[in-house]
């Protein structure tokens, strides 16, 4: 990838990837709603850009990574969004979680004015961005896709190409969707065992050595027995990503009563004030009693 990457949305996820880019050498100019959050990337090397328009007038190609469809369309539409500056020989490359139909709309706006795009959502949390080992969901334009594979590959531990516009979204919301199911499955089974009269720790010694170990029980598991939701995934885009996997399976006519009950575990959380934690605070639905 020639010349400086731009990047929106130092969030949680945003930030370990920009981070991460800076360290393997990339330039990278960086921008975000509340600006504050730039400044540890600028102490390691980045630059600012006042809006996501002038990020885009500097870079050949931008990425997203923003909370949710709302903020994914503002930082495109919006006054001094990408659209204004987005044109021939420019790249845009959304990796937040969204819906098929808000990435789509996004794409036809940047197709419209002669830019690329690629949408990329990832796999993998906090951790795995620090660490450069997310699971990259890309769809879009392919001659786009192979450009950006350096930085995919800084960023990730494994790239897929999916096709049209639509299915890396898709892609990513089914994948979400199993996982906050299976959220609630092992935070029901936390409480069982606990209300049963076993040891949490031993349920997890189990699980590690069962068919149904997982790399999210092993890693979530030992702070949930603490009560520490200190945040990885927020709550509140896993609850995102349920609505909107729900929606595709209405579009679908796909039965998911699973799905249906964790959704609304998830929702149940947001109403006691836990959306800002990890997704794994679903685990206090479960237990009840103070939060
Ligand atoms: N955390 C995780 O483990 C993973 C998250 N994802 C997905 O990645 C995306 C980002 O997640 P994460 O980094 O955790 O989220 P955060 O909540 O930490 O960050 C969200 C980012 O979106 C920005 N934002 C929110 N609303 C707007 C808006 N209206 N206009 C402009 N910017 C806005 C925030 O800016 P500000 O700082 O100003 O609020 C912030 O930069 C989400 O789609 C999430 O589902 C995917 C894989 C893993
Ligand atoms: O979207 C969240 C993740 O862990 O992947």
């Amino acid at each position: 990838m020639e010349g400086e990457i731009g990047f929106l949305g130092m969030g949680i996820m945003g930030k370990a990837m920009a981070m991460n880019l800076l360290r393997h050498g990339f330039k990278v100019t960086v921008w975000n709603r509340t600006l504050s959050r730039c400044d540890e990337l600028v102490e390691h090397g980045a630059s600012v850009g006042e809006t996501p328009a002038a990020v885009v007038k500097k870079c050949k190609y931008t990425i997203g990574m923003l909370s949710d469809p709302a903020a994914a369309l503002s930082v495109v539409f919006d006054k001094d969004g990408v659209l204004e500056q987005i044109c021939s020989g420019k790249g845009y490359i959304d990796m937040s979680t969204v819906d098929a139909e808000t990435s789509s709309k996004i794409s036809e706006a940047i197709t419209s004015k002669g830019g690329h795009f690629l949408e990329a959502p990832v796999s993998g949390s906090k951790k795995p961005a620090e660490d450069g080992q997310l699971v990259i969901l890309a769809a879009g334009e392919k001659v786009l896709y192979e450009e950006a594979l350096p930085a995919f590959d800084v960023m990730g531990k494994k790239s897929f190409f999916l096709g049209n516009v639509g299915n890396g979204a898709k892609m990513k919301l089914v994948v979400n969707m199993i996982m906050g199911s299976m959220m609630n499955a092992f935070s029901e089974g936390l409480v069982l065992a606990d209300k049963s009269g076993l040891s949490s720790q031993t349920l997890l010694d189990v699980l590690e050595l069962a068919a149904i170990a997982n790399p999210m029980f092993k890693m979530k598991g030992p702070s949930m027995i603490q009560n520490n939701y200190t945040p990885a995934f927020p709550l509140k885009h896993q609850q995102k990503d349920m609505r909107l996997a729900l929606a595709l399976g209405d579009e679908n006519a796909v039965s998911m009563p699973v799905a249906a009950a964790a959704n609304e575990a998830f929702k149940k959380a947001r109403n006691l004030s836990l959306g800002d934690l990890d997704f794994s605070a679903v685990h206090q639905t479960v237990k009840g009693g103070e939060h």
